[in-house]
């Protein structure tokens, strides 16, 4: 026998003697696997296509409403660290001129200034243009627009302010105002110079109840809903002028609206907004800054703010590869998850209804 028979015919042995082919699903499955990662590795060739160009915050003019507190100034004080000249917008003025203090001592040189503009943003859209005006005479075209300025109230839909005779739902048009109409005419009076210069951030403060409604919430879940279908389609119509709108979840946070907010809270409520805890404001104002300077459209805090903006992405606009990629392989399994979380709330007001009645039913018989 030639040695090349003999080779011949250990080929053959190999394909039709050895079980060779048993291996042939793991083949395919190494090949699909390949095609996934090239596909993913083209994706984050092109991520850069997608992704905004990060603003600069050094020398920029960043304007913030209800800036004087909370949330709002330790955006302030953030974007200040960075460089940034800041225009802080409330209406009392001495708590602006104590806010200013207090943001000033971030300072990184010596030219950064703060302004303090003291208008209401929800009542009268020419008063809010002639601050806006005043505001980028001093310190240049606005750069980044926070829009935080807003309140909060949590009560039963049926014992919320029936007081008032003239306006039995006064509560639900407040806070319709403040929390949307008081962020939709800032954000008009800055977008025309924006897209003049073609370039700008805006950013709305919702907020977790802003991204599912709660028992409590029946007034302000809806004002924070509305600012998500404002910077839903403010976005489409600006991406082009190369504007980004950035729409943030904070969770409860600690300031002095969180405070009074808690003085007349429903219990139900306060169980319910436990699962995600309370931040400070400063970690809360440290992500929204980095998330509004990368121009993403969505900001979270917290592991449960993540997976609440991944399950309730719905059309919203994606700003990187990363970001939708985790969304469509997580999905199912935090709707899943979210499950479980539906099943307890439903639990905690069925426990403190029950509660509830079991207390009234014991005072009768007193
Ligand atoms: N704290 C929390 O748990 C959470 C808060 N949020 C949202 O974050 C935003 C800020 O909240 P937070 O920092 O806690 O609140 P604060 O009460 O601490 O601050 C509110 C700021 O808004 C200003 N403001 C209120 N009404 C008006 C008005 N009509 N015109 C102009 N400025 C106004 C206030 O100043 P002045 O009264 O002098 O006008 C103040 O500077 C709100 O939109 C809130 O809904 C979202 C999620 C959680
Ligand atoms: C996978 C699914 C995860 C689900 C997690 C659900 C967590 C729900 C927590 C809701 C907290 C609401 C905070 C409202 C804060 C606020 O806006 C007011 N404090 C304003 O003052």
């Amino acid at each position: 026998m030639s040695s090349e028979e003999g080779l011949s015919s250990t080929i053959t042995e190999w394909l039709f003697v050895s079980s060779w082919w048993l291996l042939l699903p793991f083949i395919m499955l190494l090949v699909v696997a390949a095609f996934i990662v090239a596909f993913v590795l083209l994706l984050y060739m092109i991520s850069p296509l997608i992704s905004p160009k990060p603003l600069k915050l050094n020398g920029a003019h960043v304007v913030v409403t209800g800036g004087s507190s909370g949330i709002g100034k330790s955006i302030a004080m953030e974007c200040y660290r960075q460089g940034a000249f800041i225009t802080l917008v409330a209406r009392d003025e001495e708590k602006l001129l104590r806010a200013k203090k207090d943001v000033e001592k971030f300072a990184i040189n010596d030219k950064q200034v703060v302004l303090c503009v003291s208008v209401d943003v929800s009542s009268d859209y020419t008063q809010v243009e002639n601050v806006i005006k005043q505001a980028q005479e001093k310190l240049g075209p606005v750069d980044m627009l926070v829009n935080c300025a807003g309140t909060a109230l949590a009560g039963k839909f049926e014992e919320m302010e029936v007081e008032d005779i003239h306006c039995p739902f006064h509560l639900f048009s407040e806070l319709m105002e403040l929390n949307y109409l008081g962020s939709v005419y800032p954000s008009r009076a800055v977008i025309t110079t924006m897209k003049e210069r073609r370039m700008g951030r805006i950013v709305f403060v919702s907020s977790q109840a802003g991204q599912i409604g709660l028992f409590g919430y029946t007034a302000y879940s809806p004002s924070k809903f509305a600012l998500r279908g404002l910077a839903e389609a403010l976005q489409m119509e600006m991406k082009p002028y190369n504007i980004y709108v950035t729409l943030a979840f904070p969770p409860d946070t600690d300031t002095p609206l969180l405070a009074e907010e808690n003085k007349s809270k429903p219990l139900e409520t306060k169980l319910i907004s436990e699962t995600s805890g309370v931040w400070q404001p400063d970690q809360v104002a440290k992500i929204l800054v980095k998330d509004a300077v990368q121009g993403n459209f969505s900001s979270s805090v917290g592991p449960d703010g993540y997976m609440l903006s991944a399950l309730t992405c719905g059309m919203s606009p994606v700003t990187s590869i990363t970001e939708g990629l985790q969304q469509i392989v997580t999905m199912g399994l935090f709707r899943t998850i979210a499950l479980f979380y539906l099943g307890s709330f439903d639990s905690i007001v069925r426990r403190c209804m029950i509660q509830r009645e079991q207390s009234k039913a014991a005072d009768k018989n007193e």
